[in-house]
């Protein structure tokens, strides 16, 4: 069991966290594109001790000052001009060093340990590589004599493609590194509203006693994103959307949302109780498997009114392909607390925009008093934002105003808009908070390994059962909002996706 070493409820920042970071995979997409940034932005905001320094370590063969070169151009193109000042600019650099290694041989690694010769501060590790060479690198790393008793290792989605294989990489990650310094990233998981999610949950006895079955009637997560497959066709094809976005970012937000209060906020307090809901999510059987989960593909159609080519017309693409890249389902956590009440899920490539929202549906008045015509208008929803726009509604029922209108209801929004209501703090990008939490020591924001697990256990008897029925995407323009199927998925409950806000 993992060991806090800071409490997440303190705030930011301190002086006692500097570490050591190698980074693996340093001239890859998602260090160019995302840690950088966020390291960056530590830095600029005073987050980031004077003594910590930065490895970069990849395939290439670069000196130290061609590789600052090209995370600058890469901080450039990615930054606001407001974001940039020049003496940050050159402080962060400074912190850069680079070595060329091959992460699969043996032969290279003292590189790192002479890089670290005489350091005091623990080293973090952050495996910026496809999973399927963690456990080398973890191997290598140990037998190079590299580690301290104090090394941390950070790992990147997917864990794996199935439960069998995600076993294999945890094991070989376990066999040179204690769970307690593990920190496997769901980067939902550092997002802002994500992070609200236990504020308002815990926080507020409002919500805190309707948090139910007896005032809950549905649940609905929708993790929608208008970008198609960007370049990553490879990868994608063999995962799909299940893998890619419901076995973690999906299946997360859902363990937030229902999980039962954790006595504290210690990191294994929360996972232990997200772990209890991944084992009551309600399995599919054959018959809820055709009618309760839709599979799409998309095919040609519209974003921001250019044309834009389908999921099989994209570069690389095998244009055979079934692959997913929208799944809805309806499904249950089958425990006292959320007997009978639906969650349903969505996530797709290509959708009209990038809405990423949780809506909680409280039940009607049990007896209703107002207009007859206005029996079925809306009931209280809560609507929690995490993009665009992070902000959280609550929508309430009052009466319409006007002499003439009589009891008339009115839906209307109690708004918080993160923006607005807190115009000076800057959201910071996931990767910030989440780089922070690292360097803190600090395990709730990251991801268990029974949770992976479990998730996977879940997934993969969906897929089986697809594979069992041969279940073919149903297909959807791009630009819309998923195949007409999943629409209907819902609309046979009496029930709507919400998409306003
Ligand atoms: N990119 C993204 O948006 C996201 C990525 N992830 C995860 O993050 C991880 C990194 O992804 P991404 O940055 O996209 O991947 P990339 O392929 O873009 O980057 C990987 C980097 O590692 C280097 N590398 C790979 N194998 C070796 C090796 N044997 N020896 C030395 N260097 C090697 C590559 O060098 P070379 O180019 O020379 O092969 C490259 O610099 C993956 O686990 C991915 O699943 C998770 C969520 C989103
Ligand atoms: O992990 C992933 O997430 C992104 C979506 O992340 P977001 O923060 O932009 O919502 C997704 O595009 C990618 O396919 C997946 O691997």
């Amino acid at each position: 069991m993992s060991k806090s070493y800071a409490s997440p409820g303190a705030p930011l920042g301190g002086r006692d966290h500097a570490i050591d970071l190698a980074l693996f995979g340093a001239l890859g997409d998602l260090a160019m594109r995302k840690l950088f940034p966020a390291l960056y932005h530590l830095d600029r905001e005073g987050l980031m001790p004077e003594s910590t320094r930065i490895l970069g370590l990849a395939r290439q063969e670069h000196d130290v000052a061609t590789f600052r070169q090209m995370v600058s151009e890469a901080l450039r193109k990615r930054l606001k001009s407001s974001e940039v000042d020049e003496a940050g600019f050159e402080r962060f650099l400074e912190r850069l060093d680079y070595r060329q290694l091959d992460f699969t041989t043996a032969e290279g690694y003292d590189a790192i340990r002479q890089w670290r010769e005489g350091a005091e501060r623990p080293m973090v590790v952050y495996l910026s590589v496809g999973a399927r060479i963690y456990g080398d690198i973890c191997h290598n790393l140990h037998a190079s004599g590299s580690l301290d008793d104090d090394t941390r290792v950070v790992v990147e989605k997917p864990i794996g493609y199935d439960l069998k294989s995600s076993e294999q990489i945890n094991d070989a990650i376990g066999a040179v590194f204690p769970e307690s310094r593990v920190y496997r990233i769901d980067h939902y998981l550092g997002k802002e509203t994500v992070q609200n999610l236990i504020a308002l949950r815990f926080a507020n006895p409002l919500f805190g006693t309707q948090w139910n079955q007896n005032h809950i009637s549905h649940v609905e997560i929708t993790v929608a994103e208008k970008v198609g497959i960007e370049g990553r066709w490879g990868y994608f094809d063999e995962a799909g959307q299940l893998r890619d976005m419901v076995q973690n970012h999906l299946l997360q937000l859902l363990c937030l949302i229902a999980m039962d209060p954790p006595s504290n906020l210690d990191a294994d307090a929360i996972r232990d109780e997200k772990v209890k809901v991944l084992k009551a999510l309600k399995p599919f059987t054959g018959e809820a498997l055709g009618r309760d989960v839709v599979r799409g593909q998309y095919i040609a159609g519209t974003s921001d009114g250019q044309s834009v080519p389908g999921y099989l017309e994209e570069e690389d693409a095998n244009t055979q392909s079934q692959t997913e890249t929208f799944v809805a389902m309806k499904t249950e956590v089958a425990n006292w607390r959320w007997a009978g009440v639906p969650f349903y899920l969505r996530t797709g490539k290509r959708m009209p925009e990038k809405l990423s929202q949780i809506v909680i549906h409280f039940r009607q008045q049990p007896h209703y008093i107002f207009d007859p015509d206005q029996r079925g208008i809306a009931s209280n929803k809560l609507i929690i934002r995490l993009q665009p726009e992070e902000g959280i509604a609550l929508q309430v029922l009052t009466k319409d105003s006007g002499l003439d209108k009589g009891m008339r209801l009115r839906p209307g929004p109690l708004h918080l808009d993160f923006n607005s209501a807190f115009p000076k703090s800057r959201i910071p990008d996931a990767y910030e908070r989440l780089l922070l939490e690292v360097m803190k020591g600090q395990q709730y924001l990251f991801v268990r390994r029974d949770e992976v697990e479990h998730a996977w256990r879940w997934c993969d008897q969906l897929i089986e059962g697809w594979q069992e029925r041969e279940t073919p995407p149903r297909r959807y323009p791009a630009g819309s909002w998923g195949p007409v199927a999943s629409i209907a998925m819902i609309t046979q409950d009496g029930r709507s996706w919400y998409e306003d806000y």
